[in-house]
């Protein structure tokens, strides 16, 4: 009876031990699931800065503008983070945020850059690009009498073309060439072997950094990037005109547009994302959703727009007048659109390019164009490709409008985002679908 009473306690003493560890630990538990609600239990949440606006869909996802200030909670899953923004909690997408802290030590990038223009490999694929290089010497031929005692800023001018052009086919006073990467020594060289020291005198500099004798009556530049602002050396060429260009003096380009086109894209739809319902008798289509995310979710650049994949008349969507335009303008462009359809097809996505224009320095002169979109010969940018992420039929008659927003990156200076927004309204029909969106970035 006494072993019976003491294997008795011990059995309590067990079980009132154990249900104490059980009730702390589910209590613990909660804690935890309720603290991931608000945060209260995980370490201080991290303030991050929004790098573009965003729509959330759904309840679980938070919209926010660029610019906000976004209280991070839980990093545990790499795309989408638990947010708080004035209150209210959800999920954003992590790339659209960026860590104040994280070191930017350049936005500019200009190591690289420069760097990558320091050797010939992009100067031979500009210089091999005759639209582009030979509506240049068109411009100067074209002006020759008139630039005749001028004085010429070439900034970026590379190995020099458009300064050599300037002193072989016209009579400037002065060819001011600048250039900041390595190929300036070359270009030294390039303007000895062609007879023009006396004409063209190179600046190894940022342009920015420039101080020059005088300023000038004609700034030239070969800037454009790919959906015309990539790069964004248009910046140096609007600081350079607010420093250095005369009251009344010319820019060349004058002015600049950015054109789209609602398109097909079969090949492309075709070879990444329909390859794989049915690979050798096997099905790999669950691998469709990451191939479009890996695929399209960028811009696919140099891409070859056929004429035919168009399905409307293309439209300009953004101009910049180049004698006029801010700096601070090009931080966020919107160009809106409505396209007619022209034929039946399918709505792959759209397809964006972009032409400059070349004022006449003489009074009703001709204005010269360069055109890189798919009815032109093409260039070595050719034409830039967003693909959707679900094909739409389109029947001719149909309508689809909307707009495109290029969204400078607040941190890496170079890049930018473009977000497409579509939505369409078939010919008998009387409202338009919702509007759908989708941002690019371009490429950061
Ligand atoms: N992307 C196209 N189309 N052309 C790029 C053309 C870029 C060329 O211009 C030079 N460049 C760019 N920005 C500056 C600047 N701020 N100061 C001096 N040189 C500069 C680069 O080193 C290349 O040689």
């Amino acid at each position: 009876l006494c072993l019976g009473r003491e294997r008795f306690n011990l059995f309590v003493c067990l079980s009132v031990c154990l249900s104490a560890f059980l009730s702390v630990y589910l209590s613990v538990c909660l804690l935890e699931m309720n603290g991931d609600e608000s945060g209260e239990s995980n370490p201080e949440p991290e303030e991050f800065i929004a790098l573009e606006d965003f729509t959330g869909s759904g309840a679980e996802q938070l919209s926010f503008a660029v610019g906000d200030r976004i209280l991070i909670h839980d990093q545990s899953c790499a795309d989408w983070w638990w947010a708080e923004v004035e209150g209210r909690y959800g999920y954003v997408p992590s790339g659209y945020l960026h860590h104040p802290d994280a070191e930017v030590e350049d936005g500019w990038q200009d190591e690289e850059y420069f760097g990558s223009y320091g050797t010939l490999k992009l100067h031979l694929e500009m210089l091999s690009d005759r639209p582009r290089t030979e509506t240049y010497r068109q411009v100067i031929l074209s002006n020759s009498t008139a630039l005749r005692g001028k004085v010429v800023m070439d900034l970026g001018c590379g190995t020099g073309i458009i300064s050599l052009f300037c002193g072989r086919l016209a009579e400037p006073a002065a060819v001011y060439a600048v250039e900041a990467s390595a190929v300036a020594e070359h270009t030294e060289r390039l303007v000895k072997l062609n007879g023009c020291e006396g004409v063209v005198t190179l600046f190894k500099s940022r342009a920015e950094e420039l101080n020059l004798p005088s300023k000038v009556d004609v700034l030239v530049s070969e800037w454009m990037g790919n959906c015309l602002l990539f790069e964004f050396m248009v910046e140096s060429v609007l600081c350079v005109r607010d420093r250095w260009l005369k009251e009344g003096g010319m820019m060349w380009p004058s002015s600049a547009t950015l054109s789209l086109v609602p398109c097909q894209a079969d090949d492309d739809y075709s070879q990444k994302v329909e390859f794989w319902e049915n690979l050798y008798g096997l099905d790999y289509s669950c691998l469709q959703p990451v191939a479009q995310e890996e695929f399209f979710s960028k811009p696919k650049f140099s891409h070859q727009l056929k004429p035919e994949d168009c399905l409307s008349t293309p439209c300009d969507v953004i101009t910049l007048d180049m004698h006029t335009v801010k700096v601070s303008d090009l931080e966020k462009l919107r160009g809106e659109f409505q396209f007619t359809v022209e034929r039946r097809g399918t709505l792959h996505g759209f397809s964006a390019w972009f032409s400059t224009f070349f004022q006449s320095l003489d009074e009703g002169g001709p204005t010269l164009e360069l055109n890189t979109g798919p009815h032109s010969e093409p260039t070595h940018w050719k034409q830039t490709l967003f693909m959707l992420d679900a094909p739409i039929p389109v029947e001719e008659g149909d309508c689809v409008g909307g707009a495109i927003i290029l969204h400078r990156n607040p941190v890496w200076r170079r890049h930018m985002s473009i977000t497409i927004e579509w939505r369409k309204k078939s010919r008998n029909e009387a409202a338009f679908s919702e509007v759908k969106s989708k941002r690019f970035p371009m490429w950061r």
